[in-house]
């Protein structure tokens, strides 16, 4: 009688934890025959749970690179489908139809894909980034002039204060026989204080200190040595949802208190001395504050978001108040400083493996500047074509951002097909994959940086080359990325040699733990005096 008892005992559990097991790989692969019911081509491995993402989230691959092997698994069709875990996402392979989503639909597709969509991290929620619909509008509107060449010409004085300090911080190094350093630190310590500088108006010292407490919070933010931060990172790019119900913030609160702080003080220590005048950011978010908007020049206006000023209502109307504007600092911070500060020091290592490349980039650099001895000012360097071209090729093989993602935010139908997109389907748009494509960027691990002559260009499709996105949502900061990149190089090729040292690696091993393109070993390079 026990046996038997026990037996149905066992019985009963068995049935149980087979119920569950079904259940739960039901729950984990229910959204799988999304595409095939569609009729969409989608790429073949499929793991529950994780569906196309698995090499990614389990940090086994780099995740641009992991992108380039789902779009080779793609390619040929014109859109196909994947999962990022279990939600579908439809990889846009065509360039036509990705001007479709960029540009010429861009009604539909307005948003970006949601990554934090909660007010539990403001400071993230405030980022334009991650503004939708209407509110994105009226903040972007409000916020372009900030970005405009003739901003970017007031500030560029500041950021060549800073180029000062790195051109002796490199001189002294030279001198005292320390010449082989780690591109990545080097470009962060430089970017941290320029956008210090130009974004909130104080001096971070970083290249003599790199470890004062700005730099820190850059690394903290950006390059996060804790596996458990890492681990609430890929949460919050891969489960959002799981984000927002465990409250996991992509600022920590550590973080936001030290910026309130700092913008509290900067703004009330100019409000009470209105005769301070810089013109930098901080600046430009009180102008915003007090006068609801920025002063803007003729010529500025006409490059100021293809129109959105005109389009954007009161709809989306928000309040700049103390939250929404720090935010908007932060955000500087966090779009601005690691994505330029990488574009600096992959150039800096195409420049010490081409040699013939430098050289032909510090002979125009030399002719630019003979008319201003030497002084880099705004408009010379924007006239620099090579040094232009040397930038582009860097962001075509490093792209920070490997992929792009939007949200479909008014029903969409793939020309020439019957295939449907709903309000919140994901679309992604490969930029890392379609730069490393050989169809359009012939030797594509090659530096070339005469693919971007006018000439060049004309022979491939446009988007595929996408570094700063297109369209509306195109990246807000680009001429300001642009310019503090532009001014560290040309300080640098001016006055020193870059070369490989004897630990340079090339080609590069990348960091698969970060999102963002990064290398292993921090890019070792030697300086040396011309
Ligand atoms: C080399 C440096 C940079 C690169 C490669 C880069 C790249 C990008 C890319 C690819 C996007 C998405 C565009 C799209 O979806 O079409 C973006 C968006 C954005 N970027 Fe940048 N960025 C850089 C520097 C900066 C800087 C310096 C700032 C600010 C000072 C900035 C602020 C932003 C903002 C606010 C957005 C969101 C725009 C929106 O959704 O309306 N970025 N960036």
């Amino acid at each position: 009688m026990g046996i038997l008892v026990a037996d149905s005992c066992w019985a009963d559990t068995a049935v149980l934890l087979l119920t569950a097991l079904s259940l739960l790989y039901w729950y984990a692969t229910n959204t799988f025959d999304h595409w095939k019911k569609k009729g969409v081509p989608e790429v073949r491995n499929k793991v529950p749970f994780f569906g196309s993402m698995l090499d990614s989230v389990t940090m086994k691959k780099q995740f641009s690179l992991h992108f380039q092997e789902l779009y080779w698994g793609l390619k040929g069709h014109k859109f196909g489908g994947i999962f990022q875990m279990k939600r579908p996402m439809l990889v846009m392979m065509d360039p036509e139809l990705i001007k479709d989503v960029m540009v010429k639909n861009f009604a539909n597709f307005s948003d970006n894909v949601a990554i934090i969509s909660s007010k539990h991290d403001p400071m993230f929620a405030y980022n334009i980034f991650s503004m939708k619909g209407e509110q994105w509008k009226y903040a972007r509107s409000k916020l372009a002039p900030a970005f405009a060449t003739g901003k970017i010409r007031n500030v560029f004085p500041l950021i060549m204060e800073i180029c000062d300090e790195l051109k002796k911080h490199l001189k002294r190094r030279i001198d005292s026989n320390d010449c082989e350093f780690k591109a990545h630190d080097l470009a962060a310590e430089y970017t941290t204080d320029v956008v210090g500088s130009c974004a909130f108006g104080i001096r971070c010292n970083s290249l003599i200190d790199p470890n004062n407490q700005f730099r820190k919070m850059g690394k903290d933010l950006m390059t996060p040595e804790s596996i458990f931060r890492q681990l609430q990172f890929m949460i919050i790019f891969m489960m959002p949802k799981i984000a927002e119900i465990f409250r996991i913030k992509l600022i920590s609160q550590q973080i936001e208190d030290f910026f309130r702080d700092l913008i509290g003080k900067a703004f009330a220590y100019r409000e009470k001395h209105p005769e301070f005048k810089r013109n930098d950011f901080i600046n430009l978010l009180m102008q915003l504050k007090k006068l609801g908007g920025l002063e803007v020049d003729e010529t500025d206006k006409k490059e100021i978001n293809r129109g959105l000023e005109k389009e954007a209502s009161d709809k989306g109307k928000i309040e700049f108040n103390e939250t929404v504007l720090t935010a908007q600092a932060v955000g500087f911070f966090i779009d601005g400083f690691e994505t330029s500060s990488l574009a600096l020091a992959f150039t800096l290592h195409e420049l010490a493996m081409n040699p013939a490349v430098q050289e032909k980039l510090r002979e125009e650099l030399k002719k630019s500047f003979e008319a201003t001895d030497g002084k880099i000012d705004y408009d010379n360097i924007r006239s620099c074509t090579y040094l232009d071209n040397v930038l582009h090729e860097t962001l075509r093989i490093y792209s920070p951002a490997g992929v792009l993602q939007r949200e479909c935010t008014k029903r969409y139908t793939i020309p020439d097909t019957n295939i449907n997109l709903e309000v919140g389907d994901a679309v992604v748009i490969p930029v890392y994959p379609m730069h490393h494509d050989p169809t359009y960027f012939p030797s594509p691990e090659v530096f070339d940086p005469d693919r971007f002559t006018e000439e060049a260009k004309k022979t491939r499709p446009a988007f595929t080359y996408l570094p700063f996105g297109e369209g509306p949502r195109q990246c807000i900061g680009f001429r300001f990325a642009q310019a503090q990149v532009k001014a560290a190089l040309a300080t640098i090729v001016l006055n020193f040699e870059v070369k490989p040292s004897k630990d340079t690696e090339h080609p590069v091993k990348f960091d698969q733990t970060n999102f963002l393109l990064r290398a292993k070993n921090g890019l070792n390079l030697k300086i040396a005096p011309l």
